[in-house]
C-alpha cells in the first residue's frame, strides 16, 4: 500500500479543485437556459468563471471545503486501520497546502484545530465487498447547503402544499417543500439528494449516499424515475433561480433511494448540496494503492460558452452600476436601490459567525465607521516572510447573522454588509433607519473573489481561527448586486413570496 497516501492526498486536492465532469456539464446547460443579461445569468457566468480559475489555480473552488467524507469499498483483508492513518495524514497535508480550509472546531468553545483532524473529523466509512480492487469516493459539502438539508415525518402539513400523506404523493410534496425552504441559501442552483424511511440516522445517510450517484445516471426503479424527473422539472417553476436572484434554474440534479422503515416511522430525509458539488472517487489498486481509474471525470471538456453571459444594449442599460470606496456616507447608500451592481475599491473587513457575537458583546478592534462588513471565511497562507496571502475568499450565509447584524450596523456605524442569501426582517428594519445596505456576492466563486483581493492589510481576534478572524482586506473591482436596501425593499423576501405562491400550485395530487 505504498501508493495509499499519495493517492488519497490527490483525490483531495481534485475534489477540492476539480469540479466532477458531470456536474460541469448540468451546469452548462443550465447557462444555455437562462436568458442572457439577466441577473441569474450573470451569476452562472460568475460561477463558471470561477470553476475554470480553480483549475488553472488548483485551489478551492469555494473556500467551505467542508467536513471531508470519505466511503471506501475495499476487498476482505485490507488493512483499513493503516488506510484511516494515510488518509489523516493526507487530510492535514493538503490543508497546509491551502487546498482545504481548517474547518474543525471544537464544538463548544470553537477552537480551530488548525489541521482539519480532530474528534469526527474527518468521516471516514468502510465497506468490505467481494471485488478485487478498493472504491475510494470523497465529498466536501460545505456548511451553507448543509444547513439546509431537511428530514420530514409523514405524515405533516407544508407551506404552500398543504397535507402530505404516507404515499408516494406525500413524498413529492416534501421534496418539492425541500427546494423551496432551502431558497438561495445553499448556493443554487443545487442537486438534492433523498432518503425515503429507514430513521432519522439511516434516512439522512442514504440521502448522502444519493449524492454519489452520477448527475446523468437513470434511477432503476421506475417510480422512483418517475418522481426525479418530475422534481427536476418542477422545481424549476419555483423562479428561485442561481443565488435566489429569481431565473430558471434552481435545481440541478434530484436523486432518491428508498429503504425499509418500521411502521410508526415514515420519513423523507432531503440532502442539499450546493452547486460547487465537490465528489469525485477513484479506484484503487488493493497490493500498491495506486489509482488505476477516476469516477465521473469521464467524457469531453466542458464548455461553459463564453466567459461573460452576452446581454441586449436595453437589459444592460436597465442595470445600473455604482462604484463604492469606503468610507462611505449615509447618502450614498440612500441613493442605492435593490438591482443596482456595486463595484467595491478599497478595504473591507471580513466577520462572520464568532466576530459578531464578539461586537455585539466588546468593542471594535478597528474604527468600522462608514465601513464595509464582508460575511467571509478565507483560506489564507502564510509566506516566509510571515505575510498572509488569500487562496480562496467567497461569502458566507448572512442569515446567521442576523440576530446581531443590526444592532452592530448601528452600533459601529457600518454602511455596508456583503453576503449572501440574504437576511431577514430585522436587518432590513435597520438598514432602513440607519442607511446600510445588503449586497449579495456570489456563494462559492472563491477564486474570483479571491482574485478581486489586492492584499491582506491585517487581521484581528485570530484568536478564532482563520476562518473567524476580522481580516482587513484590500479589493479593486469587487463585484455584488444591491438585494436589500435603505428603502425597505428586499429582493429576497419578493422571490421568497413569490415562490412560495408558485409552490402551491403543485398542491393537487400527482402520484396515485
Ligand atoms: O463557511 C463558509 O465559508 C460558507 C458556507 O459554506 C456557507 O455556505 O455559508
Ligand atoms: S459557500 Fe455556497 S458553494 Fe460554498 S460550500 Fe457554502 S453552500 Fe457550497
Amino acid at each position: 500500500m505504498e501508493n495509499f497516501y499519495e493517492s488519497m492526498y490527490k483525490l483531495i486536492v481534485e475534489t477540492s479543485t476539480n469540479l466532477p465532469k458531470d456536474v460541469r456539464r448540468a451546469i452548462a446547460a443550465a447557462k444555455l437556459r437562462e436568458s442572457a443579461g439577466t441577473r441569474s445569468a450573470m451569476s452562472l457566468a460568475t460561477i463558471t468563471n470561477n470553476i475554470k480559475m480553480a483549475d488553472d489555480n488548483i485551489s478551492p473552488i469555494c473556500q467551505d471545503t467542508g467536513l471531508p467524507t470519505f466511503k471506501l469499498k475495499v476487498p476482505v483483508g485490507a488493512n483499513q486501520l493503516k488506510m484511516k492513518e494515510d488518509i489523516k495524514r493526507a487530510i492535514a497535508q493538503a490543508t497546509k497546502d491551502g487546498k482545504l480550509r481548517p474547518n474543525s472546531v471544537d464544538s463548544i468553545t470553537g477552537k480551530n484545530s488548525g489541521d482539519n483532524l480532530g474528534d469526527g473529523t474527518p468521516v471516514i466509512k468502510f465497506e468490505q465487498w467481494e471485488k478485487d480492487y478498493i472504491d475510494a469516493r470523497l465529498i466536501l459539502k460545505g456548511g451553507g447547503c448543509e444547513n439546509k438539508n431537511i428530514q420530514y415525518s409523514l405524515p405533516c402539513e407544508l407551506e404552500g402544499l398543504g397535507r402530505a400523506g404516507r404515499d408516494l404523493d406525500g413524498i413529492r410534496k416534501c421534496i418539492m417543500h425541500s427546494v423551496y425552504q432551502a431558497q438561495g441559501q445553499g448556493c443554487s442552483a443545487g442537486f438534492i439528494g433523498v432518503g425515503i424511511g429507514g430513521d432519522r440516522t439511516s434516512g439522512y445517510e442514504l440521502a448522502k449516499e444519493q449524492l454519489f450517484r452520477r448527475v446523468d445516471d437513470v434511477n432503476e426503479r421506475e417510480d422512483l424515475r418517475k418522481l426525479e424527473e418530475y422534481v427536476l422539472e418542477h422545481a424549476n417553476e419555483l423562479g428561485i433561480g442561481t443565488m435566489g436572484f429569481g431565473g430558471e434554474t434552481t435545481l440541478l440534479g434530484c436523486k432518491i433511494g428508498v429503504i425499509n422503515r418500521i411502521p410508526a416511522s415514515f420519513f423523507v430525509s432531503v440532502a442539499y448540496n450546493c452547486w460547487a458539488y465537490r465528489r469525485l472517487g477513484v479506484y484503487l489498486n488493493p497490493e500498491t494503492g495506486a489509482i488505476n481509474e477516476w469516477l465521473y471525470q469521464d467524457g469531453d471538456e466542458v464548455d461553459f460558452g463564453q466567459a461573460e453571459a452576452t446581454s441586449t444594449e436595453e437589459q444592460q442599460q436597465s442595470v445600473r452600476e455604482v462604484v463604492l470606496e469606503a468610507p462611505i456616507t449615509e447618502e450614498q447608500i440612500r441613493e442605492l436601490k435593490v438591482g443596482d451592481v456595486v463595484r467595491i475599491n478599497g478595504m473591507m473587513y471580513t466577520g462572520r459567525d464568532a466576530i459578531h457575537k464578539y461586537l455585539s458583546e466588546n468593542d471594535s478592534p478597528v474604527d468600522l465607521n462608514g465601513q464595509i462588513i464582508y460575511h467571509c471565511g478565507p483560506v489564507m497562507m502564510k509566506d516566509e516572510d510571515g505575510k498572509y496571502h488569500v487562496k480562496a475568499a467567497g461569502p458566507t450565509t448572512s442569515i446567521r447573522e442576523e440576530p446581531y447584524q443590526g444592532d452592530i450596523m448601528k452600533r459601529f456605524g457600518i454602511r455596508a454588509v456583503i453576503g449572501k442569501g440574504g437576511m431577514g426582517p430585522k436587518t432590513l428594519k435597520a438598514l432602513q433607519e440607519h442607511g446600510g445596505v445588503y449586497l449579495n456576492a456570489i456563494g462559492g466563486a472563491a477564486q474570483y473573489y479571491a482574485d478581486c483581493i489586492k492584499s491582506v492589510e491585517g487581521v484581528d481576534l485570530m484568536q478564532f481561527g482563520i476562518p473567524e478572524a476580522m481580516w482587513h482586506l484590500k479589493v479593486e473591482g469587487f463585484t455584488a448586486v444591491v438585494t436589500m436596501d435603505s428603502h425597505g425593499n428586499s429582493l429576497h423576501a419578493d422571490v421568497d413570496k413569490s415562490s412560495l405562491e408558485k409552490l402551491s400550485k403543485f398542491k393537487d395530487p400527482v402520484f396515485k
